[in-house]
């Protein structure tokens, strides 16, 4: 693993990660030597976003692999409850999947399955890195062709939602890799971060990625981006996924859909930055055929935040009487998606597209 920022690393053979869940107030980590480990720290999103998931559940199945002493048939329920951690980024199941594939010809082989899953887990990883970097680029030239035809001093304002940045996918996340990359080559940017309620990655972690690295933001709620998009103060949206299906549905963070209709009616170029990981091939029609996670109808009731007494705590917001409803993650259709940035390079929201650029990929 050579990025230079990392949402993870190992350390003497155990996972080290950052928990998320304590961004931004304290950097505080927590190192996974188990499987339970790993399933845990996806499930209660101490580690989050497709290809971080991803990683963190290949890496489970090489501590699965390690408690097991390398037998298959002790892995494979392990690694199969990894598996079940979160239901919608696919990036989760591939990995596990890709992950019990290279074991099962390694255990033919009479290969050390501890070492294979090993190098296996990190070659994700490092896979992932070169993804990111080429994400960046091709992203970057769209961001490049808007700041041409802008008038001198003004900067391309690009709006992104929850968190697809470093924390995410290594070693530069998906949506903001195109943002890093044009901030590098010293284009005048400026980032629009909804919060990314009821969780708020945006707020949380994507301010906080874009404040570590001087790059110009302000963030806003998530309601505000029409409203700028009406008043000619969005340039380009780039949004991150969990999943996009051969016919191009996006699956991301809830709010993302109305994000994309408002960008549509404006038009306002809408952008789905993913690595091909992130596709699930195997399906066409993201509303009937993705599961959304439902989770804790806490995280709508309660606000998490840094106290005045300086500690990091969760406030109430509704009557205690209120009942509430949480779905993670919507599904934008494709017709709604400008084109998919891939480390491959930019194709329509379109199967005609997606299979001419991945054709190896379809089952
Ligand atoms: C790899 S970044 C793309 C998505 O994973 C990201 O936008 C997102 O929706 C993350 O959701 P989360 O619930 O924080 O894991």
């Amino acid at each position: 693993m050579n990025s230079t920022y990392k949402a993870f690393w190992l350390k003497d053979g155990d996972l080290v990660v950052i928990d998320q869940t304590q961004l931004p107030f304290q950097i505080v980590t927590k190192t996974l030597k188990t499987s339970g480990d790993a399933t845990l720290a996806i499930q209660d999103m101490t580690v989050r976003g497709a290809g971080v998931i991803g990683n963190v559940a290949a890496f489970g199945v090489y501590l699965a692999a390690r408690e097991s002493k390398g037998d298959l048939s002790k892995i494979k329920p392990l690694a199969a409850v990894i598996r079940g951690a979160r239901p919608t980024a696919v990036n989760l199941m591939w990995a596990v999947d890709r992950m019990i594939a290279v074991l099962e010809k390694a255990n033919i082989q009479k290969q050390d399955l501890v070492e294979v899953a090993l190098a296996e887990a990190i070659a994700i990883a490092d896979e992932d890195v070169v993804g990111t970097r080429n994400i960046g680029k091709f992203g970057c030239e769209l961001i490049a062709a808007i700041a041409n035809n802008k008038p001198q001093g003004k900067p391309v304002n690009i709006l992104t939602h929850c968190n697809a940045g470093w924390l995410a996918i290594v070693d530069r996340g998906s949506a903001l890799a195109p943002i890093y990359e044009a901030f590098e080559q010293g284009i005048n940017i400026h980032v629009w971060v909804d919060e990314t309620r009821p969780r708020n990655q945006g707020a949380n972690l994507t301010a906080w990625e874009l404040a570590q690295a001087k790059i110009p933001h302000t963030l806003i709620t998530d309601n505000t981006g029409g409203l700028l998009m009406q008043y000619g103060k969005v340039d380009l949206c780039i949004v991150g996924t969990d999943r996009v299906t051969l016919k191009g549905d996006v699956a991301n963070k809830i709010g993302t859909y109305l994000k994309a209709l408002a960008a549509f009616d404006n038009q306002v170029p809408f952008y789905v930055a993913l690595p091909s990981s992130t596709f699930d091939m195997q399906i066409s029609d993201g509303v009937k055929e993705i599961a959304i996670e439902t989770r804790s109808p806490d995280e709508v009731l309660y606000i998490q935040g840094l106290q005045d007494d300086g500690k990091v705590g969760k406030i109430r917001v509704a009557p205690l009487e209120t009942p509430a409803l949480n779905y993670g993650f919507d599904i934008t259709p494709a017709r709604l998606v400008t084109g998919l940035i891939t480390e491959r390079g930019i194709c329509d929201a379109a199967e005609t597209a997606i299979a001419g650029m991945f054709l190896d990929l379809i089952p």
